[in-house]
């Protein structure tokens, strides 16, 4: 075996505790093979081919963005302060339509790089020229699961059927690439910005090509009310009724979720990615986050693209989600700190339908080794308080997907982040003068 070990430090376990031990990995399985209590007993285990120092650390899952549309880093900063259907309709769509495969590209290779540094493993992407994303998933060395993104409004027959055609031919084609890090879904942007003909064709092919469904689900008031005037019923049941709803399905936000949609999701078994950040900016809702976790829905974490966050630090993620959530619910001990961080991790993984998210013998050797050797996280009462209320992404020391060390000692060795970064630069103000000319 080629053996990984991290030694040193204090490991998060499945069940919330914290324990000093070793995490040894199978490098060439990608896989956890034994988490041991430094007091264990027994006989210490042989050398490793290779260790990674823990010490003064907490060894915890690797984080998961369950929603984001990662080239979005591109547009970072360029359209704030505006409701969600202004802001996509004048500035980011007419933005993304200068868009080429190379930005998106480049803006991948942006997120990719942002996501290691702040200990991030797997991601699900919803966005176009998804061969790029998933050439960058693959040199990143992360997880990931990519859709194109489909939306019909305003698009004549032909060209509506061509986007879901598309989505469905990546979602298809790209499942298993990247040595089976990369797995798909069929992506259709919403319940309001793709019709229904083509929400029903694409939601039937995708089972018959065994993929799940990801789409953005009551976001905003303003998305709902058109779907309740018109169908006479709230956004699940009408996704309910599409077929879209099911245990291995994950949808976006659900804001405005009631009437019963909370009980037809937990029953379902689909899957909602919190994206707090992006709810508070774009001013579109609070989610009833606790009261979907006690209703048993699977409840994940997802920064949303960088131009309505505007980073993709899930630490971020977390400490909104417990603030939010204890605002929504008007009760403080509502979204704890380690509910937050099972958000983040398992319900992560578990959304995705991804390995990872848990540190125990046989999981996928996804990681991040967060440094508590800071003023802001003095003194450690509890470690995983700081997770939810006072780490940031920049205190992760080392990342590791798949068994393989993405960043040692916060240099990342996958890609090259000056390189990327100026990239990335010079793309994004290319693309402004494009729009601005347009
Ligand atoms: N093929 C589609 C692209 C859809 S990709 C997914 C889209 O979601 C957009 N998006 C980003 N954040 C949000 C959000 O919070 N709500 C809804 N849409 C968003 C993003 O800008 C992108 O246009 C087309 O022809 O336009
Ligand atoms: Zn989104």
């Amino acid at each position: 075996m080629n053996a990984l070990r991290v030694t040193g430090g204090r490991v998060l376990r499945p069940d919330g505790s914290v324990t000093e031990a070793d995490v040894t990995i199978d490098r060439d399985a990608g896989r956890i093979v034994e988490v041991r209590d430094v007091s264990a007993d027994g006989e210490a285990p042989p050398d490793a081919d290779e260790t990674l120092d823990a010490s003064g650390s907490l060894v915890i899952p690797g984080l998961v963005n369950a929603h984001t549309h990662v080239a979005m880093t591109l547009l970072r900063g360029y359209a704030d302060d505006k409701p969600l259907d202004p802001w996509l309709r004048e500035d980011i769509w007419p933005a993304e339509a200068e868009l080429t495969p190379d930005d998106v590209e480049a803006g991948a290779e942006l997120g990719a790089l942002e996501m290691i540094r702040s200990g991030t493993t797997a991601f699900a992407d919803m966005y176009f020229a998804m061969d790029r994303v998933a050439d960058v998933v693959d040199r990143a060395g992360l997880r990931a699961r990519l859709g194109h993104g489909v939306v019909t409004v305003g698009k004549d027959a032909a060209d509506a059927r061509a986007d879901v055609e598309e989505s469905l031919a990546v979602a298809r084609e790209l499942d298993g690439a990247a040595d089976s890090r990369i797995r798909t879904a069929f992506m259709p942007h919403s319940l309001t910005t793709v019709g229904e003909e083509f929400l029903r064709e694409g939601v039937a092919e995708a089972r018959e090509a065994g993929v799940p469904v990801h789409l953005h689900a009551n976001e905003t008031a303003d998305e709902v009310d058109p779907i309740v005037d018109e169908r006479g019923e709230r956004p699940i049941a009408y996704a309910e009724d599409l077929g879209a709803l099911g245990p291995d399905d994950f949808f976006a936000h659900g804001v405005h979720v009631g009437g019963g949609e909370i009980d037809r999701l937990a029953e379902s078994g689909t899957a909602v990615v919190h994206c707090p950040a992006s709810n508070m900016k774009l001013a579109s809702g609070m989610a009833p986050v606790q009261r979907l976790r006690e209703a048993g829905v699977t409840v994940a974490l997802g920064t949303d693209g960088a131009a309505s966050n505007n980073d993709l630090d899930v630490f971020d993620e977390m400490r909104d989600a417990a603030m939010l959530g204890k605002l929504a619910a008007d009760d403080a001990s509502a979204v704890p700190a380690g509910a937050v961080v099972e958000m983040a991790t398992a319900g992560g993984a578990d959304a995705l339908g991804l390995p990872g998210g848990r540190i125990e013998a046989g999981a996928a050797a996804d990681l991040a080794v967060v440094d508590l050797d800071a003023p802001h996280l003095t003194p450690v009462h509890d470690p995983v308080s700081h997770l939810a209320y006072a780490a940031r992404g920049s205190d992760v020391r080392h990342t590791v997907c798949d068994g393989d060390i993405l960043m040692r000692d916060r240099e990342v060795l996958t890609l090259d982040a000056a390189a990327v970064q100026e990239h990335a630069a010079a793309a994004a103000s290319d693309l402004v003068d494009r729009v601005d000319s347009a």
